[in-house]
């Protein structure tokens, strides 16, 4: 944890395989639970719980969610893990099923303490020669930008590397940051002295008593409540992943809702219930391979529980598509 306080801004990894073999089957979900705790235990996190269900694998990590697809691995960790140091593992571990790397990508905001990031994650000139190091040849489409934003300290980091372009039946993905949490609603993300829980059950109290559990109700949820404070929690519907992560702390304090998206959801709805859960000072939405129309309903719905948008910025990458990051403040605070 660093000194000066806990590191909430996530960093987020995405690798995507293929397979010469008509019949995936399970995938990368064979990968037995001691080979994830390896490559975890390079990252510098464990898995503190776990759901399944018939179309991937998710963990509650110490510091954010792992999930694993047949042909998929999405990994985001926050603090000051290594989160980089999972690549080449990952690449290894994929290749004793026969699955090869044929797209990746990585993404962060602005870290609050970037002085406390350890290698590769020192600047983000560092990550990108980390990652050109440690990735196949074969991933020719390669794009590194840091996409601006009128808010100062906010900036969004993405790095893409396929070995082909993007395809537009890709889903999309959002990404919601949040920092200076309205400090009444932070309070619920803390555990009470002795409450004689452990952290699923308190995890669960918490999903239940800040409305959580509503932001999609189709949703399994696996949640877990640290001690003293800080609370993670994995969504699962269908195919679909959403995740919740929470450092209540004031001073410091952040949460991240991110989704994947698709026609049977109402993602401008989900992302409005998910700010009102937290009443931040600040927001920030990057939208991954998603049209102008979901970004501005985006738009509308965070506008919409008091917040201005104060920037949109867009980048187009060869391997990942458009990216739009937009940001918003409160109202009532500025
Ligand atoms: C892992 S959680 C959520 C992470 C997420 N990226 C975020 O900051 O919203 C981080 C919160 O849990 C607290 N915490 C308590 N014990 C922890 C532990 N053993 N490992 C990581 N975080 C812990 C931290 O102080 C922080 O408030």
């Amino acid at each position: 944890m660093a000194v000066s306080g806990f590191e909430g801004f996530e960093k987020r990894l995405e690798l995507q395989f293929f397979t010469h073999n008509p019949v995936i089957g399970i995938g990368l979900r064979e990968l037995d639970f001691q080979s994830l705790e390896q490559v975890l235990h390079q990252v510098q996190c464990t898995v503190v719980s776990a759901l399944g269900n018939r179309h991937f694998d998710s963990y509650v990590l110490s510091e954010s969610s792992l999930f694993v697809y047949p042909t998929k691995i999405i990994i985001k960790t926050c603090g000051t893990t290594q989160l980089l140091k999972s690549v080449q593992p990952f690449i290894n571990h994929a290749r004793t099923l026969n699955l090869e790397l044929f797209t990746l990508r990585y993404t962060r905001g602005s870290f609050i303490f970037p002085e406390a990031q350890p290698h590769p994650h020192t600047s983000f000139h560092e990550e990108v020669m980390f990652l050109e190091d440690n990735i196949p040849q074969n991933l020719c489409y390669k794009k590194a930008s840091v996409v601006p934003s009128k808010l100062t300290s906010h900036s969004w980091h993405v790095f893409s590397a396929g070995a082909v372009e993007y395809s537009d039946n890709a889903p999309y993905t959002v990404e919601v940051c949040m920092t200076n949490l309205d400090q009444t609603l932070a309070q619920k993300f803390f555990r009470h002295p002795n409450d004689r829980k452990n952290g699923d059950s308190a995890g669960r109290e918490m999903t239940g008593k800040t409305g959580i559990n509503r932001i999609n109700p189709n949703a399994q949820i696996c949640d877990f409540a640290f001690d003293p404070c800080g609370y993670s929690m994995n969504g699962l519907d269908g195919d679909r992943y959403s995740t919740i992560h929470v450092t209540p702390e004031d001073g410091f304090s952040y949460a991240s809702f991110e989704c994947l998206g698709s026609d049977h959801i109402d993602m401008a709805e989900m992302v409005k219930k998910a700010v009102k859960v937290f009443g931040p000072g600040t927001v920030s939405v990057a939208t991954t391979g998603a049209g102008d129309d979901m970004c501005k309903r985006i738009k509308a719905a965070v506008e919409d529980v008091g917040m201005k948008c104060r920037s949109w910025s867009t980048d187009v990458a060869p391997a990942a598509g458009k990216v739009v990051f937009q940001t918003f403040t409160s109202r009532r605070r500025t």
